[in-house]
């Protein structure tokens, strides 16, 4: 019983530390997860090229997918990932929908699971785990379902979905910054901007949206605000993704190559992509 599936990585328009909401777009870059079954409990996880990574979630993930929808089969998990792993571009969102997914596909149910209950299978394996703050929900859904979401993690309730047709600009530093770590105290300080950003979102004016999200928590994070001051005003929007240290850009593809040649001159990487909204999917 073997199952493959893969899920894409995404970058913030809110993040949800703040007041509980939060938004998301997937954007063009894979994980991909690879799960085989046995009869007997246990699970056994993989991360290529990450020998001394945490394992913990993906393994949740084949565990509450075979508990809910088998017989509680244990088996082995592998990933390969082009999403850099804690760099705010939702990699654990991404390993998890590609495991449960993969689960599924080996159970040989896929097909007939609904996408949005498959995807809080992933949050609660990532709650169960503590790779999480609020579930991250609005991650996971961006990741699960394709395009840009809002949602209410507080509640797992998706508020909005819909597809989009933007480029992207991603900049990430060599450093990581892992969500469970995050000053979440500090974060809930601007609450109140998160609940314009969110007003701003639910009214499909993204790009603003994200643009406020990142200054507010760049300032919040003590993450630097150059990257932005660097990209406005040519882009539509520019935000910190997630908990750092990454940051997207969305806007013209011209300007987004403008862009691209200032921040070059920072340490690290710069890649041009895409939105994405077809989701996670069986291989
Ligand atoms: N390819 C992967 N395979 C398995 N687990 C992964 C993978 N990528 C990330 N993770 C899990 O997600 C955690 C990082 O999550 P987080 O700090 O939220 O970063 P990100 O912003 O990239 O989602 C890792 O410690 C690991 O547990
Ligand atoms: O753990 C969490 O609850 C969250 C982590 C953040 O993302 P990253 O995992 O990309 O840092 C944030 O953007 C999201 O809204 C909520």
């Amino acid at each position: 019983m073997n199952g493959r599936a893969e899920a894409p990585a995404a970058g913030t328009v809110l993040n949800a530390l703040a007041c509980g909401k939060g938004s998301a777009f997937a954007i063009d870059a894979y994980t991909t997860a690879e799960v085989t079954l046995a009869d007997e409990p246990g699970v056994e996880g993989e991360i290529d090229g990450a020998p001394d990574a945490d394992t913990r979630l993906i393994e949740r993930c084949v565990e509450l997918a075979t508990d809910r929808h088998g017989d509680g089969q244990g088996g082995t998990v592998r990933t390969e990932s082009e999403v850099p792993m804690a760099s705010g571009l939702k990699s654990s969102s991404a390993a998890a929908n590609a495991t449960v997914l993969a689960t599924l596909d080996a159970l040989d149910v896929a097909e007939e699971i609904d996408r949005e209950e498959a995807c809080l299978l992933g949050v609660e394996a990532a709650r169960d785990v503590g790779v999480t703050v609020t579930g991250a929900f609005d991650d996971a859904s961006a990741s699960m379902l394709g395009g840009v979401t809002v949602t209410d993690n507080d509640r797992d309730e998706l508020l909005a979905r819909e597809s989009v047709d933007w480029d992207v600009l991603v900049y990430t530093p060599p450093e990581q910054a892992f969500s469970a770590d995050a000053d979440v105290e500090r974060c809930k300080r601007i609450a109140p901007i998160a609940e314009l950003v969110a007003e701003l979102a639910l009214d499909g004016r993204y790009g603003l949206a994200m643009t406020v999200n990142g200054f507010a928590f760049s300032a919040a994070m003590e993450f630097p605000t150059g990257p932005a001051v660097e990209a406005l005003p040519d882009v539509a929007g520019v935000s910190l993704s997630g908990t750092g240290p990454s940051v997207v850009a969305v806007g013209d593809r011209k300007a987004l190559q403008g862009v691209r040649e200032r921040w070059d001159n920072r340490r690290g990487t710069t890649w041009l992509t895409t939105t994405q909204s077809r989701g996670a999917r069986t291989r």
